[in-house]
């Protein structure tokens, strides 16, 4: 294995998910509301959370999901090198981009954090991989083909693992899933906005649960679950 492959693989930012494969995309204005989201991701069997950075406590909240040494807490929508810093000085064990930014993959990796950016082309895949990475988003996922758009680069890129996300729901994860090249999907079917706004905690354990069922976790994957609550450094080593 070369220098490179070996980094990648220790940068995954599937291994840190301890074996999941459903990723909650939480989008969360009321910090107070953090605690009760994080028993319900417990309560779901789903220790997972990618907190969007598109509301002003975005920080602050992922701060106190990270809190708790149980939940594996990442950071989405990070468009900068700033919004890196500030994710991981709050605890994000994992960075999510939209799209590729060089500049946020190379901070990630100087940090030693996982990071995954989006891609939607071919020519987006070419430059993760010029950058050293093996995983990547697929944003959005449903408009720019869905699992037909996922087939097509798998077929080009067979070396490399996708996480779609971007209009995946309950019904339409399985089919995702069952592909060997998804290596995970994102979503926020099951901490959806209004379930978050009206305190719904029952229904996003629930939503959670089902989630899970979509899957199998290994527990030989890297990373696994009994190792959720380790530093970002010891992440696949
Ligand atoms: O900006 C990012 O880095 C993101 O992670 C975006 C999210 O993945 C999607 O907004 C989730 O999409 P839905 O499941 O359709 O709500």
């Amino acid at each position: 294995m070369s220098a490179l492959v070996s980094e990648s693989a220790r940068l995954s930012p599937t291994a840190v998910l301890g074996g999941h494969r459903v990723v909650p995309v939480v989008v969360l204005d009321d910090v107070g509301a953090a605690p009760a989201l994080s028993e319900a991701l417990l309560a779901g069997g789903l220790p997972v959370a990618e907190v969007t950075f598109r509301t002003p406590a975005a920080a602050a909240v992922l701060r106190r999901l990270a809190d708790r040494t149980d939940l594996v807490v990442g950071a989405g929508t990070v468009l900068t090198v700033a919004h890196v810093d500030e994710a991981v000085q709050a605890g994000a064990r994992f960075i999510v981009s939209p799209g590729l930014s060089a500049a946020v993959v190379r901070r990630c990796v100087d940090l030693g954090v996982p990071v995954l950016p989006g891609v939607a082309t071919a020519s987006e895949v070419m430059q993760a991989l010029d950058l050293g990475l093996d995983t990547v988003k697929f944003f959005p996922a449903e408009a720019n083909g869905g699992l037909t758009a996922v087939k097509a680069l798998a077929a080009a890129f067979p070396q490399v693992r996708f996480v779609p996300t971007g209009g995946i729901t309950v019904d339409s994860a399985p089919t995702y899933l069952a592909h060997p090249a998804v290596a995970a999907v994102g979503g926020s079917w099951m901490v959806a906005a209004d379930l978050l706004a009206s305190g719904r905690w029952d229904e996003v354990a629930g939503r959670c649960v089902a989630a899970t069922s979509l899957y199998a976790v290994s527990p030989g994957d890297p990373g696994a679950a009994s190792d959720a609550g380790g530093p970002v450094e010891g992440v696949g080593s």
